[in-house]
């Protein structure tokens, strides 16, 4: 792992949704007649944030951006075939993203289900996005429609046929909140969700266990999220999406935006990138949509910001300060 957080400018204990924790706008706006001013650019807690934050205003082109979806994108809901960006996600991102060398949304969802989710394709100033869906192993690209996945891999098959039995082994498995828990992911993975039990923590608790041996059982990985448990295929993470994406990008500067635990692993790429020798060296900047559920993404970020609509601000302030 690379550089961390600089502990000299953080701001101390991580505020949770609600709460912006910014340190205030990098640029005054005077006071004026009419509607009122979007908020300025929020200045990054770390040195290495506030350096890629530079690095990117000084020099867009060569610059990358790449997003989570649930929870950084799109507020969380209770149902997952609820969700949906935020209103002005799309219309945010189709402002700056023309003006970055590369962008991609990197998600733990099916990239098919994400780009519909998400409301990204024929978007205006979209056309050049890319959606990596599964943590990365599959691709949609705006530019051609194509998306590029493998088949589903027969162990999230086998597992699945012994799913109830692990399900049942838990002690929790039962009441109206079971009936639509498990989110079957287009045979790539299995999801099982937990945000809707009347005890969602001491569920998930529960659960760990007997999904964790039927995951073992088949050769799966169990990613943990927000109140939920995920069995899918090892060999991609975000990190390992987010570091081979990039390297196609050619980009020097990376913002990566994120909310939960799987975007630890993107975390992790961006700190190696930046602490990696080069001249110049590569800038990344940390970006967590803040909520009170996943604390250990804030404590690695450079910069905090209020769940989606605080992401969807900071994307239309750095279009802003492009286009001044
Ligand atoms: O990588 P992401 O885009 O963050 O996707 C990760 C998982 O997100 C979804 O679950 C989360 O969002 C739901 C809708 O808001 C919420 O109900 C749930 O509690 C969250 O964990 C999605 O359903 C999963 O398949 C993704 O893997």
């Amino acid at each position: 792992m690379g550089s961390s957080p600089d502990a000299a400018s953080s701001p101390g204990p991580q505020p949770g949704a609600g709460h912006p924790p910014v340190t205030g706008p990098a640029t005054g706006h005077a006071p004026a007649a009419g509607p009122p001013p979007r908020p300025g650019l929020p200045v990054p807690r770390t040195a290495a944030g506030r350096d890629a934050l530079a690095a990117l205003l000084a020099a867009p082109g060569d610059a990358a951006l790449a997003v989570d979806f649930d929870g950084t994108l799109a507020e969380i809901v209770d149902d997952p075939e609820a969700a949906r960006a935020h209103p002005g996600a799309a219309r945010a991102l189709g402002r700056l993203v023309p003006r970055l060398r590369a962008a991609a949304v990197i998600t733990g969802r099916p990239a098919a289900v994400a780009v519909r989710l998400a409301g990204v394709d024929g978007a205006p100033g979209l056309d050049r996005l890319t959606v990596l869906g599964h943590y990365g192993a599959e691709r949609w690209e705006a530019a051609t429609g194509a998306l590029h996945a493998d088949g589903p891999p027969p162990a999230v098959a086998a597992a699945e046929a012994e799913l109830p039995d692990a399900l049942a082994a838990s002690g929790v498995w039962h009441g109206p909140w079971t009936a639509a828990a498990v989110e079957h992911k287009g045979g790539r993975a299995l999801a099982v969700h937990t945000r809707r039990a009347p005890d969602p923590q001491g569920a998930l608790d529960a659960l760990r266990a007997p999904l964790t041996a039927l995951a073992t059982c088949h050769g799966l990985l169990v990613e943990p999220g927000r109140y939920v448990l995920e069995l899918r295929p090892p060999g991609v993470d975000k990190g390992v999406a987010l570091t081979a994406w990039l390297r196609g990008t050619g980009a020097r500067t990376v913002v990566y935006a994120g909310d939960d635990l799987g975007d630890l692993a993107a975390f992790d790429a961006v700190d190696r990138l930046r602490s990696a020798p080069g001249t110049p060296r590569r800038t990344g900047l940390l970006v967590c949509s803040g909520s009170t559920e996943v604390p250990e993404l804030a404590a690695r970020a450079d910069l905090v910001v209020d769940g989606p609509t605080g992401v969807v601000a900071l994307l239309d302030a750095l279009a802003d300060r492009l286009t001044e």
